[in-house]
């Protein structure tokens, strides 16, 4: 039985492989494009070059081209000037569908129904839209993954993390919808997704089709966090795919009633009542996965697309 999937991305580094990635785990119905990493015209383009370079039937939409609040920054430092390490790539001969990123959610829940996943691995800006546009996709919608939200160490404030900061709107909204959600967080993903000078020369040997791909668009990213974060690359959507499709990979979970800051300094930031004062629950969150099983499928997926 297949599993159906729609992705939605600011599509940049570690969001290309996180495409790759869940197109072999699901069948997937969709990348809906929304604003975040880069400039919204490169996101597009690195969705339709991804797609083009892996030969992939999966259809682009185009979301939202700002946040609900329309406050943020790109980060071009960390991904490069176009997203994908400044690798030189040839405009995609392929093009986004017509249809807005926000109509092909609801329609895909419609058809799907019971069975879509939503793997959410950008701000929430378009799913956010989507329930305000129609607020009975959450009946219809199967589950929701979302890589977003710190609660130690925020990798773009002290407090916050990149998603969540981006559009904490939208993240109150999706996450106060009654979505069935499963949050991987980015201590987890820092904890578990890391690709060190080690595996990073490893995936350079492999020499195919797929880890020359995975070297370009990372180049950036890489050199970002070892001269920033002082250590390897955060492979962050790339285990949130993974941790989606095999959910062995999750070795420790909680379930928790989980807000995040909207106001001033401590925006985007994401609350977890621990301790369950507010008597309710409304996400799970993933404590610690399994990174050696996520390397081997990442690997496997790079040394297979040869
Ligand atoms: O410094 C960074 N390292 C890794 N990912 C980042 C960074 N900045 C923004 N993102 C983006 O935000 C999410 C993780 O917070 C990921 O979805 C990634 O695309």
């Amino acid at each position: 039985m297949p599993r159906y999937a729609i992705i939605d991305s600011d599509t940049a580094s570690d969001d290309t492989i996180a495409i790759l990635l869940a197109s072999k785990f699901f069948k997937l119905l969709g990348i809906t494009i929304v604003a975040g990493n880069v400039k919204f015209e490169n996101e597009i383009k690195n969705a339709l070059f991804t797609v083009e370079y892996f030969n992939l039937d999966v259809p682009v939409f185009i979301g939202s081209s700002r946040p609900i609040m329309g406050k943020w920054r790109t980060v071009e430092e960390v991904h490069g000037n176009n997203g994908i390490g400044d690798w030189k790539i040839e405009e995609p001969k392929i093009s986004p569908e017509k249809e807005h990123a926000i109509d092909a959610i609801i329609r895909l829940s419609k058809e799907y129904e019971g069975e879509l996943e939503i793997l959410a691995v950008s701000p929430l800006t378009n799913l956010a839209l989507a329930y305000l546009k129609d607020p009975t996709i959450v009946k219809r919608i199967k589950k929701v993954w979302i890589m977003g939200g710190a609660f130690s160490r925020g990798n773009t404030t002290p407090i916050a993390e990149f998603n969540f900061w981006v559009d904490p709107e939208a993240a109150e909204i999706v996450l106060n919808a009654g979505f069935d959600i499963t949050i991987v967080p980015w201590e987890t993903t820092e904890d578990a997704a890391e690709i060190t000078d080690d595996e990073w020369k490893k995936i350079e040997s492999i020499n195919s089709k797929a880890s020359t791909f995975f070297i370009n668009v990372n180049r950036t990213l890489r050199e970002y966090s070892k001269k920033y974060e002082g250590r390897g690359s955060i492979h962050t959507d790339s285990l949130t795919a993974t941790i989606a499709y095999d959910n062995s990979l999750i070795l420790q979970q909680g379930e928790f009633k989980v807000d995040v800051e909207t106001c001033s300094i401590s925006r985007g930031a994401m609350l977890v009542d621990w301790y369950n004062f507010s008597k309710s629950k409304n996400a799970k969150i993933v404590l610690k996965a399994d990174k050696q099983k996520f390397i081997n499928y990442l690997f496997s997926i790079l040394e297979q697309s040869a």
